[in-house]
């Protein structure tokens, strides 16, 4: 299967340091939706591994995080597309949760789902603990240069890292080479 997995913040969504706490603070990055719908119109299953602490922390409740994920999804149909599975870390750092990036765990169950293997499939991050979770399961790393994406560039990359502008040109080249 054509299978594509996405970090949200930074990737989907404008991220905050100070995270993203409400329906109103979660805002598309210009172009994310749009890719998501055309790669999804043309058979691509586009999946979400997110890292959400907030809700260990306190910030923000399961009902608002799924909020944010249901105008995703809606945006995403108003396109014509669809949105597949998103799974989410509620945990925080010191937890040592399985699912945590850059720990693997949500991508094995993204990968669980969808019965599919993992090696070669493309996580899109924006933080170098995505690249860190893409490496584990032998999944492509792929860095977008939105949300931290800038920041996590001044640091060593792991090889072979894949590097685009932003979600939407990872989709042209995919729909263009794939
Ligand atoms: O990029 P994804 O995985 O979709 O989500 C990241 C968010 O959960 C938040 O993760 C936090 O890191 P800590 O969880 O506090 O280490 C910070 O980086 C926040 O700025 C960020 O909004
Ligand atoms: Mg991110
Ligand atoms: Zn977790």
């Amino acid at each position: 299967m054509k299978l594509l997995i996405l970090d949200r913040d930074g990737v989907i969504n404008y991220d905050s340091d100070a995270y993203i706490k409400t329906l109103e603070e979660w805002i598309p990055l210009p172009g994310a939706v749009e890719a998501i719908a055309q790669l999804s119109k043309a058979g691509w299953t586009v999946a979400v591994a997110t890292n959400q602490s907030g809700l260990a922390r306190g910030y923000y409740s399961a009902a608002v995080l799924d909020s944010m994920h249901a105008r995703l999804r809606e945006l995403v149909a108003g396109q014509g597309g669809e949105l597949g599975l998103v799974v989410h870390c509620p945990h925080g750092p010191a937890e040592g949760c399985e699912c945590r990036k850059p720990k693997p765990g949500m991508l094995k169950s993204i990968a669980a789902h969808y019965d599919t293997n993992l090696a070669g499939v493309w996580f899109v991050g924006d933080s170098r603990g995505d690249l860190e979770a893409a490496l584990a399961v032998d999944c492509q790393p792929v860095l977008v240069k939105t949300g931290k994406g800038e920041k996590t560039l001044e640091g060593a990359l792991p090889e072979g890292t894949l590097i685009f502008d932003d979600l939407a040109a990872v989709a042209a080249q995919l729909l263009h080479t794939q």
